[in-house]
């Protein structure tokens, strides 16, 4: 597609985005049956045991954590928040950095309550369930800014958003394929925030699969760039990213609620060499 074309494509997904509703999203898809804690199969204990055992592992350190498309969730650095001294959490929408900034000052009128899943990851880190304050209180220490974020511009972030050197580790979750036009277009985001990171540094991504569109709220049909498992690996490589792990979730029937057509969820933690 040449550049007019993509920047058209481009423009027409930041207008869906527009009517984006964190609140609804976050009912759709953080709370029973795909945020069950008490169900093995739930999706959400899946993705926090990929992060926790990835954020647990020796190779990944450094100082700095940063979040691309964090939109309204906070789930992601439960892990990440005991590792890194510094995370930064960044979207493209106002509304969903204005969610995590309510959620950072502890002010009321938060959408979701994350203390379940501050008492689950504390349960997977072997900490007894009443550490979830003191995860509460290291994660509101280490959150460092909620920035804005683009990773459709070849400089996703500010220019002085990050120190020189770049990121030690990148973590994202069901942002690059949910904003992207085409396969294209996602490989190129990957492009893009791997200069954001680095070399030695390591990318946590997770992604789904299969999906075409997902509701980011009532009547918000989001169109969605249906992956497979070889397409990620490929994406992977050719941003010039080292797979070191990809796992794969299938989604039970009843995983499956009408808020999009999603079919798999992947993890994948690579390192920019
Ligand atoms: C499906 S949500 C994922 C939210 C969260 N990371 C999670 O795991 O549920 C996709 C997010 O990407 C953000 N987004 C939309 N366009 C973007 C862009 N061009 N660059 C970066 N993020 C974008 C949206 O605001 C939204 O928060
Ligand atoms: O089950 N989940 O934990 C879960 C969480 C977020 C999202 C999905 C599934 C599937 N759709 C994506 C948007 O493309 C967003």
């Amino acid at each position: 597609m040449e550049e007019k074309g993509r920047e058209k494509a481009v423009a027409a997904m930041a207008a869906c985005y527009q009517r984006f509703d964190p609140a609804a999203y976050l009912q759709y898809n953080y709370t029973p049956p795909r945020a069950d804690f008490a169900r093995k199969d739930s999706i959400v204990p899946w993705k926090l045991a990929c992060l926790h055992r990835a954020f647990t592992e020796d190779d990944v350190s450094g100082e700095l954590l940063v979040d691309i498309g964090s939109g309204p969730t906070l789930y992601q650095v439960l892990s990440g928040c005991e590792v890194f001294n510094k995370v930064i959490l960044t979207d493209f929408l106002e509304v969903n950095r204005q969610e995590l900034r309510r959620w950072l000052q502890d002010e009321a009128g938060c959408s979701l309550d994350w203390t379940p899943y501050l008492q689950h990851v504390c349960k997977l880190e072997g900490r007894r369930l009443s550490a979830w304050t003191e995860k509460a209180a290291k994660l509101r220490q280490v959150i460092a800014d909620i920035l804005p974020i683009d990773v459709h511009c070849s400089q996703p972030l500010a220019p002085d958003a990050l120190p020189s050197a770049g990121a030690d580790c990148l973590v994202s979750c069901f942002c690059l394929e949910s904003v992207s036009p085409d396969l294209a277009a996602f490989t190129r985001a990957l492009g893009h925030i791997w200069k954001l990171l680095r070399p030695g540094g390591h990318l946590l991504l997770i992604g789904a699969l299969g999906e075409s569109y997902y509701f980011g709220g009532p009547g918000v049909r989001i169109p969605v760039v249906p992956l497979n498992e070889a397409q990620v690996c490929a994406s992977l490589k050719e941003s010039s990213y080292t797979l070191i792990r990809l796992e794969v979730y299938t989604l039970p029937q009843d995983m499956r609620v009408g808020v999009d057509d999603v079919t798999g969820v992947f993890f994948a933690k690579a390192r920019k060499d």
